[in-house]
């Protein structure tokens, strides 16, 4: 349902992108793994249409997205959870919540679905964004890109800095929209064993390309390992 082929992508003059290919299939999970500075961010804001990209084309549902800009491609069913998760801090829980739903074609009631994934949120409805801890504002930013119902979800490192049993949570929650089927989602992420346990397929990249890929099951962890600390 994504299919990246040749991209590149520059900041400035300089290429942090090359000639990147990347399939992904509907309703997996796929991460894309790396050390610090490969180009995992880039990758993702290259999707969403954050970062040149003068070559190379990203379809999606064989759509070509190249030339569509951001808030299109929010649209168009990519939902995004930036690095450091980007909640507005003064807003209540419930007003970063409806903030999704601007992003959406289907502008509707908030879903309940979201509240049944992350029963924390409903009890805080009225509480400030920036007054939760880090792991609860990462479950509401995902939550918001959840509520327009994406088609496909941009994951960048959701377990940074967050307290295990919160990271525990994610999992689930990434395991229960990895059951319903109908959503593909790509997760950024430096810390191996929580992809191990979710993820279907993986990408390792290395200084702006991808220098492994693979079916998760099948790889050896250490292999997968090694190739990160390259
Ligand atoms: N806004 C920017 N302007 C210029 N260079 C940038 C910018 N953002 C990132 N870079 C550079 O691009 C390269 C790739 O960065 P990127 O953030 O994509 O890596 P990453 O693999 O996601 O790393 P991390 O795990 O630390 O987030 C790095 O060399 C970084 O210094």
């Amino acid at each position: 349902m994504l299919n990246i082929s040749e991209l590149e992508a520059y900041y400035g003059g300089s290429r942090i992108l090359n000639q990147i290919n990347m399939k992904v299939k509907k309703g997996q999970v796929a991460c894309i793994l790396g050390r610090n500075g490969v180009g995992k961010t880039t990758l993702l804001k290259s999707i969403m249409g954050l970062v040149k990209t003068p070559r190379g084309s990203i379809l999606l549902e064989e759509k070509e997205m190249m030339k569509v800009p951001t808030y299109h491609r929010a649209m168009e069913g990519i939902g995004y959870v930036p690095q450091g998760r980007e909640i507005f801090p003064q807003l209540t829980i419930h007003e970063n919540l409806l903030l999704g739903l601007e992003r959406s074609k289907n502008k509707g009631e908030l879903e309940e679905d979201v509240y049944e994934l992350f029963p924390v949120l409903k009890s805080m409805l009225k509480r400030k964004g920036g007054d939760l801890s880090g792991g609860q504002q990462q479950q509401l930013a995902i939550a918001r890109a959840l509520i327009s119902k994406p088609k496909i979800l941009l994951l960048d490192e959701p377990t940074e800095g967050i307290q295990p049993s919160i990271i525990q949570d994610i999992g689930k929650v990434i395991q229960q929209l990895k059951k319903q089927g109908n959503m593909t989602i790509i997760i950024v992420e430096q810390y191996l064993e929580f992809v191990l346990g979710i993820a279907d397929y993986f990408f390792v990249m290395d200084k702006g390309k991808i220098v492994m890929e693979g079916n998760i099951k099948e790889a050896d962890p250490k292999e997968i390992q090694s190739k990160m600390m390259i």
